[in-house]
């Protein structure tokens, strides 16, 4: 059923095709990464680029609300700064980059907003599904790609408790995976996480406000290596480390074909 349903979308939204393409016929990161970068993923906003006739806009979940603490906004703010400021003085894109966020990773496929209204339309981003402003996880992702490297600003709410008062080990692994699969994204194309392996060295207080420092370590075929540290804003603190192992995948390999 969900089969079908995916490949009569394919039919109906005009850009999809050429996404499903060149995904199945790229075979290792290194070919897909500047054709996924340019022309596939929707890093530099979906709207400038479709033909779909209807609404085409995601809802950056990433951006400061009432909920973020001082802390929280000086760290984006620094980064943000960052973001402007290598902007003004190249005319150009800058090195740092303050990613979207949206609610489903299909949503950055171009033609993945029409999609998610027709595949599984109730699925949800784990990490942007509590509507409530502060409560879960409040984060926002920076890129840097010519270094390879991101770093995320993260606001733990009281909804993600594991040790009392603490951040749960399951939600910092959550995290991590996000922000070291974001990376492996923007830089490969679609990935899967095949491992992933984290020391935790302090808990994480809820409310509090941490880092994380994600860099690619090595691209081997389709295996993308990545790893990430969680420190305080600081990095007086190291609070976890963490390796992860991505798989380039086709887009097929999730519908079937
Ligand atoms: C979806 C797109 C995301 C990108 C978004 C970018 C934009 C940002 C947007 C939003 C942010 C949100 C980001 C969220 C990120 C979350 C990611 C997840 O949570 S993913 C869910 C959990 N992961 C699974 O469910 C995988 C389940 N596993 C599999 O499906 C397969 O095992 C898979 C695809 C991982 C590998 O498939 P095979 O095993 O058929 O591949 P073979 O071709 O055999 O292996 C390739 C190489 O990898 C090694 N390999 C495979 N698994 C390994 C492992 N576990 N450990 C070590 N090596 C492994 C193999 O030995 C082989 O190595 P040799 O080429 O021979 O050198």
């Amino acid at each position: 059923m969900l089969r079908r349903c995916f490949q009569a979308a394919l039919r109906f939204i005009p850009h999809w095709p050429a996404l499903y393409q060149d995904v199945v016929s790229q075979q290792t990161v290194g070919k897909s990464l500047e054709i996924w970068q340019t022309a596939h993923w929707n890093t530099r906003g979906l709207s400038k680029m479709s033909l779909w006739p209807f609404s085409v806009k995601s809802r950056d979940f990433s951006q400061p609300n009432a909920s973020w603490s001082a802390e929280m906004q000086d760290v984006y703010n620094r980064y943000n700064a960052l973001c402007e400021a290598e902007t003004e003085e190249s005319g150009k894109t800058g090195t740092w980059r303050k990613l979207p966020s949206y609610n489903r990773t299909l949503k950055y496929v171009r033609g993945g907003v029409c999609l998610s209204k027709i595949i599984q339309s109730k699925s949800r981003l784990f990490t942007r599904n509590i509507k409530d402003l502060g409560a879960a996880f409040e984060y926002v992702v920076f890129l840097n790609q010519q270094e390879k490297r991101c770093v995320c600003v993260f606001q733990p709410g009281h909804l993600l408790e594991g040790p009392p008062g603490h951040v749960h080990g399951g939600a910092i692994a959550t995290m991590i995976d996000t922000v070291t699969g974001t990376l492996a994204g923007y830089l490969a194309g679609p990935v899967m996480t095949a491992n992933l392996n984290i020391n935790y060295r302090s808990p994480v207080p809820l409310g509090s406000v941490v880092v994380l420092h994600s860099a690619l370590d090595r691209v081997e075929g389709k295996k993308i290596f990545v790893s990430c540290r969680v420190t305080s804003t600081d990095e007086s603190k190291l609070h976890t480390e963490a390796t992860a192992l991505f798989i380039a995948f086709k887009m097929g390999y999730l519908f079937g074909s």
